[in-house]
């Protein structure tokens, strides 16, 4: 399936770029509102990934947003009628976590903001790199209320339970030098370098087996989800799989005769 780039989204922005077109970059657009996660940004935000993540010519995701704000949480205006029963019984934020589910790697690109579900956005991505100008945080507590998908778990899981806690509990922000010193963040860079090096590393990990990344990245996550035993017998199987495909004998053969590999994702 290829997304129709055309398209006349309302609150994002797709582009297919790199060298070979197999980087797929989604912008999200809602200036005026920092970004704020709204139900029909975060719908536009899911189709985009369901068709990109079933594009074969894609090999990887960069998500982003703009100078000011990656994204400054849930639309908190939308939120503010919700109730309790309404919150249980719609199964409230269910239907938002696309990004976590989409087997392609996805790099968040974050410049300024990333508060609240905007942090916990770019926690479901797999690798986040920042602008040096970037901010991180949980500011939920200071709503009343607590994150919703991943500022409890997968914060904790990252940066350890104090650095957490005290995010969370305070709603206190943190820059983007600390979010790089404490694992949340792999690389800080210049906020006008930081889409250009975010593409580059979609290219950089776009040279492999598609099939083989998918495989990895399911890999390496399985080590959020079980325990080390289990992850370790997952990442044998695996392993042992990788052997049964025609990239693995490619790539081998191509070290062998010192060119080279030309994968084919099977
Ligand atoms: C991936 C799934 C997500 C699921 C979410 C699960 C649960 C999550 C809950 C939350 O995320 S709660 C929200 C957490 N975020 C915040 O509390 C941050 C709120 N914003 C701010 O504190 C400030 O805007 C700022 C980021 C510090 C920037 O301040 P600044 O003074 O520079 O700008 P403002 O004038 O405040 O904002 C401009 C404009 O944007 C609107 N806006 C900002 N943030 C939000 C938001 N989260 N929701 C709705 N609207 C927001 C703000 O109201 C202004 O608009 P106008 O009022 O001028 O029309």
């Amino acid at each position: 399936m290829i997304i129709n780039t055309n398209k006349s989204w309302e609150f994002i922005k797709t582009e297919v770029t790199g060298e070979k077109k197999n980087v797929a970059v989604i912008t999200l657009n809602r200036p005026k509102a920092l970004n704020a996660l709204c139900n029909g940004l975060m719908k536009e935000l899911s189709t985009a990934l369901k068709a990109y993540g079933k594009d074969a010519n894609i090999s990887a995701i960069v998500l982003t947003g703009s100078e000011k704000a990656f994204a400054a949480g849930a639309d908190i205006k939308e939120m503010a009628p919700n109730t309790y029963s309404q919150c249980i019984q719609g199964n409230f934020l269910n239907d938002w976590t696309e990004v976590a589910r989409t087997q392609k790697p996805i790099i968040a690109a974050v410049n300024g903001y990333a508060l609240g579900g905007g942090c916990e956005l770019a926690m479901m991505c797999d690798i986040i790199y920042a602008g040096d100008k970037a901010k991180f945080g949980q500011p939920e507590i200071a709503l009343g209320t607590i994150p919703g998908v991943g500022g409890t778990q997968r914060l904790t899981r990252v940066v350890g339970r104090s650095k957490a806690m005290e995010m969370c509990l305070t709603g206190n922000m943190i820059n983007a030098q600390e979010a790089e010193k404490v694992g949340l963040v792999s690389k800080v860079i210049p906020p006008d370098q930081l889409l250009v090096e975010a593409v580059k590393l979609g290219e950089k990990i776009g040279t492999h087996s598609n099939l083989i990344v998918q495989l990895c990245k399911e890999a390496v996550n399985t080590a959020f989800e079980t325990t080390l035993e289990e992850g370790l017998k997952y990442e044998r199987r695996f392993n042992h799989a990788t052997f049964s495909t025609i990239d693995c004998k490619e790539g081998v053969k191509a070290f062998i005769e010192k060119r080279p590999a030309k994968f084919i994702n099977e």
